[in-house]
């Protein structure tokens, strides 16, 4: 479903020169396959998702997903290529907080979705009460606890039932128990979507409940060519 060949990506640094960020020869993610992204802060996680959905554009290399290649596509077609087959779930939850829980999850289904207007709305208010929040329907995000806000954000990746999930450090912000549920909705969710899930974290706790544990030494033949902190042995890697 996804396949990365002799992808580098570079960043313009401040004196003028390039910043090469990853160096991936060759790395694939299969359908389905539920996947935890590790690797030290700084070592590129983040452009990676980016690159996988076409948010970033690789300086060199193929970026393939469900068989288009991405860094060929020209953006309007990246737009709605992401907006009907990716769900991503960004650490701050990015919701837009004029708009209530349900709007938030309506917002991407108008985009991305080839429901109806009232089975857009339908699959919104399910997803919303499957993730416990049944009775927030009209909240606010600002009205909201900070794990509830991350369960909108996760109904809104789902809406559009999407063939890949990204999840950047989506439970980072929320307290163990909470970080619990929202990962039990998450993986949860894609299991019985069929979704393939990549899930950058630096909690080695929630990476083990995936079924297969990447780093990103293993990926990319280079990350941030900034000093790397020593590796930690458990929940904090970076
Ligand atoms: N837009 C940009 N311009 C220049 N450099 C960038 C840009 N975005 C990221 N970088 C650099 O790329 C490297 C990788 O950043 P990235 O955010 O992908 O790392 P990460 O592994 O997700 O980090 P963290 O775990 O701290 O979130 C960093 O050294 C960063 O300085």
């Amino acid at each position: 479903m996804l396949r990365l060949e002799d992808v580098v990506k570079r960043y313009p640094a401040p004196d003028g020169g390039e910043l090469t960020v990853l160096e991936v020869p060759r790395w694939e993610l299969g359908r389905s396959e539920r996947v935890a992204l590790v690797g030290p802060s700084g070592s590129g996680k983040s452009t990676l998702l980016h690159l996988l959905c076409g948010i970033v554009r690789p300086s060199s290399g193929s970026v393939q997903l469900l068989g288009e290649r991405l860094d060929r596509m020209k953006e309007s077609s990246l737009d709605r290529l992401r907006a009907s087959q990716v769900g991503y779930v960004h650490q701050s939850f990015q919701l837009l907080p004029g708009f209530t829980a349900l709007e938030n999850v309506l917002a991407a289904a108008a985009f991305g979705s080839p429901l109806s207007k009232r089975r857009q709305r339908e699959r919104a208010a399910e997803l919303l009460a499957d993730a416990g929040l049944a009775d927030r329907l009209d909240h606010l995000p600002r009205q909201l606890s900070q794990g509830q806000q991350q369960r909108v954000a996760i109904a809104r990746a789902l809406v559009n039932e999407p063939s890949l999930l990204l999840a950047d450090e989506p439970t980072a912000s929320l307290d163990p128990e909470t970080a619990d549920r929202v990962m039990e909705l998450l993986a949860g969710s894609a299991a019985a979507s069929g979704a393939a899930l990549l899930l950058c974290t630096h909690d080695m706790d929630l990476a083990a409940r995936m079924e297969r544990i990447v780093t990103m030494k293993e990926i990319s033949a280079r990350g941030s060519a900034a000093p790397m902190p020593p590796e930690r042995p458990r929940a904090a890697i970076g």
